[in-house]
């Protein structure tokens, strides 16, 4: 199968699609299909191959996960599938099944290029223990900045990581450089403090950010192509005021969040 990204991407984005076919098909998702026996072999072959693997690219470019086969190995393996799976993408939705078996809910109508991403388990728990106002400072920096710092929310797998922020409510000129923080980093390779491309390549990107005036935006990305629309007051969505974006790609390290922190000054 093809790079997973510039399909998405066609389907998404393409103006020239967009005028023709587009007009009766949109991209709903992209799924794929972990077989829970071979899957974490496949993405260690993979890797041994080009250094990341189609197999850890697919999951990282995926919405949601269907694992199956879980019948034919025990629990322990299911779980290290998964484990290995949310180390690469942590906002997928991961569905176990044994011949395919999933309700069509799951995978159909799901609208993953429309709605804000969810936050994975590991950040809601910490956020839950820290109290819903107590806000985690970035001690490198004296000013305080308010960005919640969940711990274990970056994972690496084989170059692959998904780096998840939870941020505050915003002012309109803290959007503005949310969005050229981004723009910077998908179009351009790079942090906006480096002066040089680097190692820095987002795959695919989903956010949710909250402003003062009770604005609300998603954030969708594949590859370099991504949208800012703002959520129509109508469509209550039932959305939380704290802003999150999820990053999946390669080099996002922690100078990546410290960098995001910046941008919020
Ligand atoms: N026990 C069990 N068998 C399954 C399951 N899903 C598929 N199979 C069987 O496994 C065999 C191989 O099926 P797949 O792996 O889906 O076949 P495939 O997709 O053509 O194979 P690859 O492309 O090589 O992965 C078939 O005999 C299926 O009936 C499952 O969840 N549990």
């Amino acid at each position: 199968m093809p790079p997973i990204g510039p399909i998405a991407a066609m389907f998404w984005k393409n103006e020239e699609y967009g005028m023709g076919l587009g007009n009766d098909i949109a991209l709903d998702g992209v799924i794929c299909v972990v077989d829970a026996v071979f899957g974490l072999k496949q993405m260690q072959e993979d890797h041994a191959v080009d250094g990341v693997g189609e197999s850890v690219r697919q999951i990282a470019g995926s919405d949601v996960i269907i694992l199956n086969k879980v019948d034919l190995v025990d629990e322990p393996t299911v779980i290290s599938v998964e484990n290995a799976i949310r180390h690469i993408n942590s906002a997928a939705r991961i569905h176990r099944t044994v011949r395919g078996q999933l309700d069509l809910k799951h995978i159909m109508g799901i609208s993953a290029y429309t709605v804000p991403p969810e936050l994975n388990e590991d950040v809601k728990q910490s956020l839950r223990r820290r109290g819903e106002h107590e806000h985690v400072h970035d001690h490198s920096d004296s000013e305080h900045t308010h960005i919640h710092d969940a711990q274990k929310t970056h994972y690496e797998t084989r170059g692959i990581t998904s780096l998840q922020i939870v941020c505050p409510v915003l002012s309109q000129p803290q959007l503005n450089a949310v969005d050229e923080w981004i723009r910077t980093i998908l179009w351009e390779n790079r942090l906006p403090d480096d002066t040089q491309s680097s190692e820095l390549q987002v795959l695919r990107c989903k956010g949710l950010f909250s402003v003062q005036n009770g604005d609300q935006y998603v954030l969708q990305g594949v590859r370099n192509i991504y949208d800012m629309s703002k959520v129509m007051k109508e469509a209550d969505l039932g959305l939380p005021d704290t802003g999150k974006l999820v990053l999946i790609g390669k080099g996002l390290d922690e100078s990546v969040r410290k960098s995001f922190a910046q941008v919020l000054q």
